[in-house]
């Protein structure tokens, strides 16, 4: 977001949190909380549960911008962020970061269960300090290893609700994983220049932006294929199945728009549709589970 926030306000806070990252995550991780049993889950797991992986997400989400403030002040992008504006201090954010994650944890321990607290708290330090830290600032990779922290959400609202870890669980995880590349690389060709300014070896500064326009297609085409798992092994039905190929073939068509036209204007059209792609995936798989229809 590059609007200038207000000094002194809850907006600073709130703009820590990557609201609107963190909304989709909560989505997906509900959304695995909801396919992770046939009825509807206990309703004060299901708060607990979404509330300790929301706030373990923008402390992690905090972290990242206690980390990054230097390069943030650089970028056109993040230049207006609390803490390159001065409007925070990095004592408030860290004081900040910590409280909300250390709730976060009591809540999933003593309220959710231990396996739940323990993988969230993996992946708050797989993105707040494995890929901000090191993963960033070392390898155009870095998105894709990275990529499982942001991934594991619908895996742990489905740990949440079971305690245990089930294999349609990881499919879901495998969705987001696989989308990623594609999300971040579409953003990442239209701002290579910032990327370069800074030294963060995104892959458009450091294999040029044809190899990237390649490994999208190629994310995409992987990412139809992956999401036809769960209609594959019977854990969706049609809905889902009709909803994962419309939508599929769209971030298709996206990616293929990318080779044609090269400006920066259709890669962040197909960042936008990334987000949408991810949304309403999620949404068709839920609606196909509480509504199945089946081929007769
Ligand atoms: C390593 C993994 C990821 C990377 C590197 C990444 C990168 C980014 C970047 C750089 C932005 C632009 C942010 C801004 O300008 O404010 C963004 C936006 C966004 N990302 Fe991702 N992302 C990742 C994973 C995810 C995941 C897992 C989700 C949700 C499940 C997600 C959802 C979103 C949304 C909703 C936006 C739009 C935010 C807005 O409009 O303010 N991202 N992402
Ligand atoms: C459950 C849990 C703890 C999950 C944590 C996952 C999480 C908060 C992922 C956020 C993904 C994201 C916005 C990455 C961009 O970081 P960036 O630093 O590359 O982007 P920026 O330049 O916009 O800051």
């Amino acid at each position: 977001m590059t609007n200038k926030p207000d000094p002194h306000s809850w907006k600073n806070y709130l703009a820590l949190c990557k609201p609107r990252v963190v909304a989709l995550i909560i989505f997906t991780a509900m959304v695995g909380m909801f396919l992770a049993v046939p009825g509807m889950p206990p309703p004060d797991l299901l708060i607990y549960a979404t509330l300790g992986i929301g706030l373990a997400a923008a402390s992690a989400a905090a972290i990242n911008h206690f980390i990054d403030r230097k390069a943030d002040a650089e970028m056109a992008r993040t230049k207006y962020r609390p803490l390159p504006m001065g409007e925070l201090s990095a004592w408030h954010v860290l004081t900040f970061a910590g409280s909300i994650g250390l709730i976060a944890m009591l809540i999933l321990i003593f309220l959710v269960n231990t396996l739940t607290a323990f993988l969230t708290f993996l992946s708050l330090i797989g993105y707040a300090i494995v890929y901000t830290v090191y993963l960033k600032k070392m390898t155009p990779q870095n998105i894709v290893i990275g990529g499982a922290a942001g991934a594991a959400p619908p895996l742990l609202g489905w740990t949440a609700i079971t305690g245990s870890v089930h294999p349609h669980a990881l499919l879901l995880f495998l969705i987001i994983f696989v989308w990623t590349p594609p999300h971040f690389w579409a953003l990442a060709i239209a701002k290579r220049e910032e990327y370069a300014k800074v030294d963060i070896p995104m892959l458009p500064v450091t294999h040029g932006v044809a190899f990237t326009r390649l490994q999208i297609l190629l994310y995409t085409i992987l990412l139809l294929i992956s999401t036809l798992l769960p209609y594959l092994t019977g854990m969706s039905n049609l809905i889902y199945l009709v909803s994962a190929v419309l939508l599929g073939l769209g971030f298709i068509y996206y990616a293929v728009q990318m080779m044609r036209k090269k400006d920066n204007k259709t890669a962040m059209r197909t960042f936008a549709y990334s987000i949408i792609y991810l949304m309403l995936i999620f949404a068709a798989l839920l609606i196909d589970h509480y509504f199945p229809v089946y081929l007769s």
